[in-house]
């Protein structure tokens, strides 16, 4: 979750070369050599790709991506079958103008932009669409396309951001990614190493660089899956940070953004106040978040769902109740109690490694998402990701993330959260849910002081 800013550099990240620290080195890609492997990835697909006239893709063999009309831009990669369907040039697909590989533009962006995510996080199912007719678009403005090597294409179709901020990711080499570097999410890689958490965060692989901008480089967890589903659940009952409630009570900054989407989603969520300034605080809309979402009542969201078929869904603002969510569980692992005891059993696991953790017991987890996947195989995994809003806290201080919050003591909901996810699996499960966490977890049994903003 890095936000914008200047750009940071080497210096400015205290990085000297290439320290001796695996965990601070830097890799370096010399500026300009990413476009020349730009163009030999598109001669090299101008090569490979799978069309009937020698080397090069005719123009209606291009795959695009359509939204449904109630949709936004929803995060969006090539699926695999995308490609196939290419290959027989029967499908055209639209994609949102805010998403990637949206307008068939010039092919001299750079590979890596293949994986940014869109701007609006949310809302649409993608479909496709048969092709009727074909427009001649030459195949070298067809980035969707020209930009990868055979062996890295598969990988790269798998790839999807379902939740966060827009252009925070880029491809890297085999199984792994960049995300936009945020030292307090590097110092949190750095201390989880030797922790009990370590076994269920994605490895980091250290800072990189690609023409002056930084990266953490971590782990692809989609790599090893063939065309997998993956769910991001965003823990805890709070998502910011205490000190953004008091800097906007200090120095309200109503936003106009946040005021938008709010009013997207409920017209009549804003206040009058706010109604009549168009703006509404950080705090104010994450609060609203909230209360929309099941942060509040259950201490986790639902932020985004891919499946397999390349559907893909973000539209889970207002799903709060426990049926509701339940319901959406269901649909995500279809009828396959295997995945769902894959599933449990390794939440389990994290549940003991979060109870085990030095890391965890010292740190406000804020923001930060479980990720599951699965596939056809019956492989079943579930990883901690996004450290970018977990913060430390002062020397001698620690939190049981299962008391409600108040302000001031920081607490975060995230093992209470826990235990009502691993309950709303446990339902989802045919033999329902267990004696053991059906007595600790109900539905909100947590209040949480807002200081209101
Ligand atoms: N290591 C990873 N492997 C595969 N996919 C990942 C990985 N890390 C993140 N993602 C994908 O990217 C999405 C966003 O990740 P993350 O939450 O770290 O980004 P962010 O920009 O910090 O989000 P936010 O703005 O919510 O804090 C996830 O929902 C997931 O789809
Ligand atoms: O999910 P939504 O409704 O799109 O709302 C965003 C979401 O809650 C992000 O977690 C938050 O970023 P942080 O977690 O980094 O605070 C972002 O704040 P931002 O607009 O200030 O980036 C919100 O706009």
């Amino acid at each position: 979750m890095p936000k914008g800013g200047r750009r940071r550099t080497s210096k400015d990240l205290g990085l000297c070369g290439t320290a001796a620290n695996e965990g601070s080195r830097v890799e370096r890609r010399a500026p300009g050599k990413q476009g020349q492997v730009c163009d030999e990835l598109q001669h090299k697909a101008a090569h490979v790709a799978p069309s009937s006239h020698g080397g090069v893709m005719e123009p209606r063999q291009v795959p695009q991506v359509t939204i449904t009309p109630e949709g936004g831009g929803c995060s969006r990669e090539m699926q695999q079958e995308d490609w196939d369907d290419a290959a027989d040039g029967t499908l055209r697909r639209h994609l949102s103008s805010s998403s990637i590989s949206s307008t068939g533009s010039s092919a001299v962006e750079s590979e890596d932009d293949l994986l940014s995510d869109n701007e609006s996080k949310s809302k649409g199912i993608i479909t496709l669409e048969h092709l009727v007719d074909t427009e001649s678009k030459p195949w070298w403005k067809l980035k969707t396309i020209v930009h990868w090597s055979f062996s890295a294409q598969r990988r790269k179709l798998n790839w999807v951001q379902l939740a966060g901020h827009k252009g925070n990711f880029k491809a890297a080499d085999e199984g792994t990614i960049l995300k936009k570097f945020s030292d307090n999410e590097k110092q949190c890689f750095e201390e989880v190493q030797g922790d009990a958490l370590l076994p269920f965060v994605p490895a980091f692989h250290g800072v990189a660089e690609r023409d002056g901008e930084f990266f953490l480089h971590m782990t692809d967890l989609l790599a090893k899956f063939d065309l997998p589903n993956v769910m991001d659940c965003k823990m805890g009952v709070r998502t910011y940070l205490e000190e953004e409630l008091v800097r906007a009570r200090e120095r309200p900054k109503p936003r106009e953004d946040l005021y938008k989407k709010m009013v997207e989603v409920d017209e009549t969520g804003p206040t009058p106040q706010e109604h009549s300034q168009r703006g509404v605080t950080k705090p104010r809309y994450m609060q609203w978040r909230e209360t929309l979402s099941s942060t509040h009542n259950l201490g986790f969201r639902i932020e985004g769902i891919k499946k397999c078929d390349g559907t893909c869904r973000t539209d889970f603002k207002k799903t709060k109740s426990k049926p509701d969510v339940i319901q959406v569980f269901r649909d995500f692992v279809g009828r396959d109690d295997g995945i769902v005891k894959s599933y449990l059993r390794r939440l389990s696991e994290i549940r003991r490694a979060l109870q085990a953790s030095e890391f965890f017991k010292r740190h406000e987890v804020i923001g930060s998402s479980l990720l599951f996947i699965h596939d056809h195989t019956g492989s079943a995994e579930v990883w901690i990701i996004d450290f970018g809003k977990t913060t430390a806290l002062p020397e001698g201080q620690t939190l049981s993330h299962a008391i409600p919050w108040q302000e001031g003591n920081r607490e975060d909901g995230y093992l209470w959260g826990l235990d009502n996810l691993i309950h709303t699996l446990e339902c989802v499960s045919s033999q329902g849910p267990g004696e053991e966490t059906r007595s600790d977890t109900k539905e909100d049994q947590q209040t949480t002081e807002t200081g209101g903003q």
